[in-house]
Order: C-alpha cells, then sequence, then structure tokens
C-alpha cells in the first residue's frame, strides 16, 4: 500500500513576475493531517488551488499516490476540498445540492450517507430548505458536506472553521480526528488561526511570502502550550469541575483567571466540560512558548496580521 499520498515537488506560482509560490515542496502521508499555517497571501490557497486543478502550475509537480499528475481531474473522485467559499445552487436545497454532486461523483452514495452527514453537521432540519435562504454557518456546513459526501481519500480544506460557532469548531475538528484515525482519510488544511491547526495537526508547515519556512512535527508541536488560563463566569466552580470530571489541577491567578497545565489533546475535552457544565467562558489564554509565538517570530513583518488563541 502506498504511504505517501500527496507529494508536491519544488512548485512554484508566477502571478505579474511576482513568485506567489515559490519553489514549495512537502509530502503527506496516509491518514495525516498536515497543516498550512502563514499570513494573509502567504500563498497557501494558491497551492490548495494547484492541487485540486483550479490553477494551473508554472513549475513543479504534484504526485498523487505516486502518480505524477498532469490532469487534475484524474483525482477529484478521491479528491474533496473546500476553497475559499464553496459554490452552491442557490435554488435547490441542500438536500438537492448534496444529491447533485453525489449524482456526478462515480462512488456510491446512498441514503444513509446522505442522512449520516446532514445530522452530523447540524443540518439535517434545513435539509429541504433552498440554499439561497441559509445563514453563513449553514452554507459553511454545507460546503464540508459537499466536500465530505464521496468519501474522499484525500480532504484539502482551506480555512474551514471560517464561520462555524464555537461548538461547531469542536465537532468538526474530532470529526476530522475520527476520519483520519477511523477511516484513514488525509488532510490538508489551512488557516491563519494558530488555534485550530496546533490542536489536530500531526505536521505543520509555515509559510510566508510563497515560501515554506519551518516545518514541526507532533511531537514539536506538542511540546508547545502546555499552560492555559482560562476567564469563567465561576472560577471557583471551574476548578472543581476541572478537577472532579478532568482529574486536572487548576489554581487562580490575580486576574480572574484560572491557570492549570495541560495537554494540548486535552484542551478540547476541558471545553466541552465547562460547556456541558453551563459555564461561560470569556477567555482562553496559553502561556509559555506557543506555536503562535514561533510563528510570530518566523513571520517576522507580518506579525500584525495573526490572530491570537480564542
Ligand atoms: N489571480 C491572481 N492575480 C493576482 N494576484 C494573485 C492571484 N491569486 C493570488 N494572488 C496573490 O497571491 C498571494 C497569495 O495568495 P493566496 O490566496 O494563495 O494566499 P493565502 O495564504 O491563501 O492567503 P489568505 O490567508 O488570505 O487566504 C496574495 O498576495 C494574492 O493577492
Amino acid at each position: 500500500m502506498e504511504k505517501t499520498i500527496l507529494d508536491v515537488r519544488n512548485l512554484s506560482k508566477i502571478i505579474k513576475k511576482k513568485p506567489i509560490v515559490n519553489d514549495v515542496s512537502f509530502s503527506i502521508e496516509k491518514g495525516e493531517i498536515f497543516g498550512l499555517l502563514g499570513p494573509n497571501g502567504a500563498g497557501k490557497t494558491t497551492i490548495m488551488k494547484m492541487i485540486m486543478g483550479l490553477q494551473s502550475i508554472d513549475f513543479g509537480s504534484i504526485f498523487y499516490k505516486g502518480r505524477n499528475i498532469k490532469n487534475p481531474k484524474e483525482i477529484l473522485n478521491e479528491v474533496g476540498g473546500i476553497i475559499e467559499s464553496p459554490n452552491f445552487y442557490p435554488y435547490l436545497s441542500g438536500l438537492d445540492n448534496l444529491k447533485y454532486l453525489a449524482s456526478i461523483s462515480q462512488k456510491i452514495i446512498d441514503n444513509s450517507d446522505f442522512e449520516y452527514i446532514l445530522q452530523f453537521l447540524n443540518l439535517h432540519k434545513d435539509k429541504d430548505v433552498k440554499v439561497k435562504y441559509y445563514s453563513l454557518g449553514m452554507k459553511q456546513r454545507l460546503g464540508i458536506a459537499q466536500a465530505l459526501i464521496h468519501k474522499p481519500d484525500l480532504l484539502i480544506l482551506d480555512e474551514p472553521m471560517n464561520g462555524l460557532d464555537p461548538i461547531g469548531i469542536i465537532d468538526f475538528r474530532n470529526y476530522l480526528i475520527h476520519l483520519t484515525r477511523n477511516k484513514g482519510t488525509t488532510i490538508l488544511i489551512s488557516s491563519h488561526i494558530i488555534s485550530e491547526i496546533e490542536l489536530i495537526c500531526d505536521r505543520v508547515v509555515f509559510m510566508n511570502d510563497g515560501k515554506i519556512i519551518d516545518t514541526l512535527n507532533q511531537d514539536e508541536i506538542t511540546k508547545f502550550s502546555t499552560k492555559i488560563g482560562l476567564t469563567t463566569n465561576d472560577s471557583s466552580r471551574a476548578i472543581k469541575v476541572l478537577s472532579s470530571h478532568l482529574n486536572l489541577s487548576f489554581e487562580n491567578n490575580d486576574y480572574e483567571e484560572i491557570i492549570g497545565e495541560i495537554k494540548k489533546e486535552q484542551i478540547t475535552e476541558l471545553l466541552k466540560t465547562l460547556i456541558e457544565n453551563e459555564f461561560q467562558i470569556y477567555e482562553v489564554k496559553q502561556y509559555h512558548e506557543s506555536l503562535e509565538s514561533k510563528f510570530l517570530q518566523l513571520a517576522g513583518g507580518n506579525r500584525n496580521e495573526f490572530n491570537s488563541v480564542d
């Protein structure tokens, strides 16, 4: 079985004599979640568009499962993605949009697949509503459904959390982890929001000005962000709940904040526990050297364009 799913070699895109993507190489293994992180204009979307055949390649090659892909249409049945705003037929319902896509896929997609994806993305009750009446968040979730409905081996997600609410983000992250761990799906995901990426990625590439400036693997990502500061509506109760439910030790600091050491992969569980116990969460901060500070250091001049941990 082919271990490397995607191999991007010396990819370049020149627009108006400017290298938008400049000699970028990386490869992604089966079942990996691979993050592209970079400020606005770094070249993330352009790379994804080249992989999906939405933009031509000026230099370099893309290998998919060992095959040099000259015409990306060859692999579209195996690849799903959201790049920029997803496209829909506004006069069709959410379900009919999905059914139309399914009808042009070569994969077998049955009613239980539609049911599952619509339930999962919390669109089930609005499945028969025309998409022109959908909110931004609903359209984003339908876009995710479109990317997933044909069960792609490789999922390409350009800023997929845009427009999702906090619970939607947590559920979506967990679903991506489920897809990779249980279905063997491989994911290439971009963001300029560091906290979204560091929670789920096995490897992260930092881009700036069209170039890769650094790559971190899971161990290197994990060693960041070990201390968390939380501001909620009830610090004392939060300390008790985190201790009794998750065996985490948090304490008050001087700023109505509670601080505790936590492993990166526990953050989702921590937030879920607090939400389930009806806390208002006003702020979540990371202390120690975080992926964000590493990124800001690497990105230098563009530092103001990054979002901080939400
Ligand atoms: N067709 C085009 N014509 C001119 N410039 C372009 C074109 N496509 C992309 N660019 C420029 O290329 C650069 C990289 O754009 P790209 O969308 O790939 O960045 P990005 O990292 O995805 O940014 P963001 O986080 O804002 O989505 C930007 O400066 C953009 O303005």
